[in-house]
């Protein structure tokens, strides 16, 4: 993981944050977790002082395909600013996200943060998210944050799709939506999912991890 000094683009907290439950107790959305401003102020951040690296297109034994770009940098400072912008109020105040693991609750983000962008053609194929310890407060991950910094008329497929079940059956759809943020359980509890193929525009997604203690 890098250790990059990055100086990120001013973000404000939000007070009136919405939050939709899409499965009990497994996934959620954040509408307007970030303004198309900062969206747009972090893909620029991000693509001046950030370099991208290409995945190799084949996978490790046990790990899915994934062809986007991405880089992981440890920024403790920054998950602690994207955690007091509201994912900290929306975990304790959804009774289905604090309570998820108890006795343990939610008590930040895991300050590995991952940057992915993904071009026409690149996708993260079906997988589970592992749970992880944070190594700054050797605490475990339980859900997965995807933060979309591009969408509605900026990308074309590249949904996030959980599937209920591992036959694929029935499935909740996540379209990229600009600003919007995304927490899904890992771990033990975690659904089968993937990043569709973009099939126009890009895609930018910020990634960290809930951790609780
Ligand atoms: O980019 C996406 O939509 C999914 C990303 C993902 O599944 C992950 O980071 O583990
Ligand atoms: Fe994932």
């Amino acid at each position: 993981m890098k250790q990059i000094k990055s100086k990120w683009p001013k973000l404000f907290p939000k007070s009136d944050l919405q939050v939709n439950e899409l499965l009990q107790g497994q996934i959620y959305t954040i509408p307007d977790f970030f303004t198309v401003k900062e969206c747009d102020n972090l893909i620029a951040h991000i693509e001046a002082n950030i370099p991208l690296q290409k995945t190799s297109g084949i996978p490790k034994k046990g790990e899915a395909l994934r062809s986007n770009d991405r880089v992981s940098v440890s920024d403790p400072a920054f998950a602690d600013l994207l955690w007091c912008l509201g994912i900290n109020t929306v975990s304790t105040s959804t009774q289905a996200i604090y309570k998820a693991a108890l006795p343990d609750v939610p008590v930040g983000l895991n300050s590995n943060i991952r940057i992915y962008r993904y071009l026409p053609g690149q996708r993260f194929e079906c997988h589970y998210d592992d749970t992880v310890r944070d190594e700054r407060t050797n605490c475990w991950t339980e859900w997965t944050l995807l933060i979309y910094l591009t969408g509605e008329d900026e990308v074309s497929g590249g949904e996030t799709v959980f599937y209920k079940t591992e036959k694929k059956k029935s499935s909740v759809v996540v379209a990229p939506s600009k600003g919007t943020a995304l927490l899904h359980r890992h771990g033990a509890s975690c659904l089968l999912h993937e990043g569709k193929e973009v099939t126009k525009g890009v895609k930018y997604v910020l990634r960290s991890d809930v951790v609780v203690n």
